[in-house]
């Protein structure tokens, strides 16, 4: 927090920067300053914002993020924490009804936070309104003690981040002012009375940017991961290559080649797809405070199936890094324990994947049939109906594998569409036809996700301002990343006549060259992340490659290593010894 203070990064920044990678096992402070600041800085009106935003730049208000419950996580209009308003007092009075009610998962609910938004179903005269945004304070400001009427506390031990104390959290007819209601887009009067927001998803605002944000992180954390299993992969020698030679570094195998390299072309086909969405998400936030909200539909999907394909992407990355560093990559000094299990929670929080990954494939099916239809439809999903462009460009140069991608894509929405007009004609119901196709529209979205990704990346390295030999390097990179893609995919390219056989076996060629020709790029362009030996935190990735000894050295930290015998063996080793079991 000094360090936001010396630089001068905003609360709401701080999540962007590298701040919170310093602590590998969670953080308590992570929802305050992502998502508390930003739900202040997005759904609270200018006054709500002057009273409470400077108190939380201060550390005062330390804030939290309540939205699921215990029984509702993904379905958000589901929710049952109430918020009723109460217009002989002006104020609304919180109260969570039933178990399931309960708020659970938070970060730093437990023990942390003093303050919370929370996501509570508005009713006033008599309706309700569905989820909206309130100011919450939960504990004394000065004892820290949780307030009558708010019962409090950790939700216990987790798969990873144990760091961070994920509460729970409930409400015996609690009372707040009115004027806690953040009312930025929508608001209840004096005399209870409703006033609509311009576009009834705002009060989301805070999930879509912190998609966004989670995006960034992901293409970070990926990034650590590569840095870590790359540098091992230079200094471990292992085996024999050819008989009775040296040892060879474990990074002149193929196959070790062929777990780091795609990944390392990975974290900057995130990283520049984040910059993206990043620039549309500032667009969006601009457009919205002249009240334009057109662009907001576009973003919501683009963060969907950014946020989405980026957890997955990243987190079977760092497993695939900790595999690639045998049993060393299983100690936790490695750094990589800690960097899968602070990342696959990505794939869960803000939205679980297949759930978002359907709104995506919702939105490519309307898309598809606006676009059938004539009608106008959004800059990204155009290609969905526009004609084919395959011929245009030379044969498997990568404006032609895009090409492809779009093209596939395009196809496999269009397939996708007739099996749902067709189970539609067979259930006459087109919910439960929706859910027959559901295992298909997962694959539409994510291969739509695959080609922004790829288009993204191509872009970007070919408009970046570098070096020849650096933009070379990229070349390469990216090129490999999309023939990786193309390989894993094959079948869609298959079915979609844009590839043939042989094109994919030329593309598997050239594959494996890449692998042999980016090599020597590897320990370059894993340094070129720059991450401080302190960020990293293992033992395996330090910039000096001294593994063997920081190994040796860390495992003096065990303190198991304190006494020479431990007490267990006192206590039960020793009488096991002498009992003649
Ligand atoms: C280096 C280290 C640094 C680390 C730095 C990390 C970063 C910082 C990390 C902080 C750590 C976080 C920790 C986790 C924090 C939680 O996890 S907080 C809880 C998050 N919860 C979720 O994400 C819940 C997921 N569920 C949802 O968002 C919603 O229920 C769903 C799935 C979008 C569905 O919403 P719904 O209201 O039922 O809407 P639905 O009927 O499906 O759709 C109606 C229309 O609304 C549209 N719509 C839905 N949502 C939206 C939206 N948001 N905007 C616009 N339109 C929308 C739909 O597209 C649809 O449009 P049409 O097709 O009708 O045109
Ligand atoms: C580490 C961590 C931190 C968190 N921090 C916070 C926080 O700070 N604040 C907060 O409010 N919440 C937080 N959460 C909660 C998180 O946002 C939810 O867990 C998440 O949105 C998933 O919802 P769920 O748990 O209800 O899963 P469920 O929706 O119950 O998912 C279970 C399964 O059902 C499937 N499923 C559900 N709905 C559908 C559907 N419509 N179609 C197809 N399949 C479906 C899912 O794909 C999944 O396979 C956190 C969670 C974790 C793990």
């Amino acid at each position: 927090m000094r360090k936001l203070a010396e630089h001068n990064i905003p609360l709401r920044e701080a999540s962007i920067t590298q701040v919170h990678s310093v602590l590998r096992d969670g953080n308590p402070l992570i929802v305050h300053t992502s998502m508390f600041a930003n739900a202040l800085a997005s759904l609270a009106n200018p006054k709500q914002q002057q009273q409470w935003v400077p108190l939380a730049e201060k550390n005062r208000i330390i804030g939290t993020y309540a939205q699921t419950e215990i029984g509702h996580g993904t379905f958000v209009r589901g929710l049952e924490t109430t918020a009723i308003f109460d217009p002989e007092t002006k104020e609304f009075v919180l109260h969570s009804p039933t178990i399931t009610s309960t708020k659970w998962w938070p970060g730093g609910l437990g023990k942390t936070a003093n303050a919370a938004i929370v996501m509570a179903q508005l009713y006033t005269q008599g309706k309700c309104y569905g989820p909206h945004p309130f100011f919450v304070q939960l504990r004394d400001f000065d004892t820290h003690h949780s307030l009558p009427g708010v019962i409090l506390g950790e939700i216990g031990p987790r798969l990873g981040i144990n760091s961070q104390d994920n509460g729970y959290l409930r409400f015996d007819h609690y009372r707040i002012p009115r004027t806690n209601m953040l009312m930025r887009h929508s608001q209840v009067l004096e005399d209870g009375s409703y006033v609509k927001p311009i576009h009834n998803k705002l009060s989301y605002g805070t999930m879509v940017w912190t998609r966004v944000a989670i995006v960034h992180s992901c293409s970070k954390k990926l990034a650590c991961a590569v840095t870590i299993a790359t540098r091992y992969s230079a200094v471990r020698h292992q085996s024999e290559l050819v008989p009775g030679k040296p040892e060879p570094q474990i990074l002149e195998y193929q196959t070790q080649q062929y777990k780091l390299l795609p990944h390392i072309a990975s974290v900057f086909a995130i990283l520049f797809s984040a910059s993206s969405v990043l620039r549309m998400q500032r667009n969006v936030a601009a457009s919205i405070s002249k009240g334009n909200v057109e662009l907001l539909p576009e973003l919501h999907i683009l963060s969907c199936a950014m946020k989405a394909l980026s957890s997955q992407d990243s987190t079977q990355g760092i497993e695939t890094c900790r595999l690639a560093c045998g049993g060393h990559g299983y100690i936790a000094s490695s750094g990589l324990p800690s960097l899968y299990t602070s990342t696959t929670c990505t794939i869960t929080y803000e939205g679980e994947n297949t759930v978002l990954l359907l709104q995506v494939a919702r939105y490519l099916i309307k898309s598809y049939r606006a676009g059938l239809e004539g009608l106008p439809v959004l800059p990204s999903v155009m290609y969905l109906t526009a004609p084919s462009a395959m011929h245009q460009s030379p044969p498997l140069s990568n404006q032609a594998l895009i090409e492809a991608f779009r093209i596939s894509s395009a196809n496999l929405v269009k397939e996708t569409e007739s099996r749902l007009c067709r189970q539609f004609n067979l259930e006459q119901n087109f919910h439960y036809a929706w859910n027959r196709c559901s295992v298909a529209l997962v694959h539409c979205a994510e291969l739509h996700s695959r080609y922004y990704m790829c288009e993204k990346f191509l872009s970007t390295v070919e408009s970046i301002r570098a070096s020849d030999r650096v933009r070379s390097v990229l070349q390469d990179l990216c090129r490999l990343y999309l023939i990786h893609h193309i390989t894993l995919n094959q079948g869609h390219f298959l079915r979609s006549g844009t590839l043939s056989g042989v094109d994919l076996s030329t593309l598997e060629e050239e594959m494996y060259e890449l692998l042999a020709k980016l090599r020597p790029q590897a320990v370059p362009l894993v340094d070129a992340f720059d991450f401080r030996d302190e960020l990293l935190g293992s033992t395996l990735g330090a910039w000096d490659g001294r593994v063997y000894e920081r190994l040796y050295e860390e495992a003096q930290k065990s303190p198991l290593n304190k006494t020479d015998v431990s007490k267990a063996y006192h206590k039960y080793l020793q009488p096991l010894m002498k009992s003649n079991l």
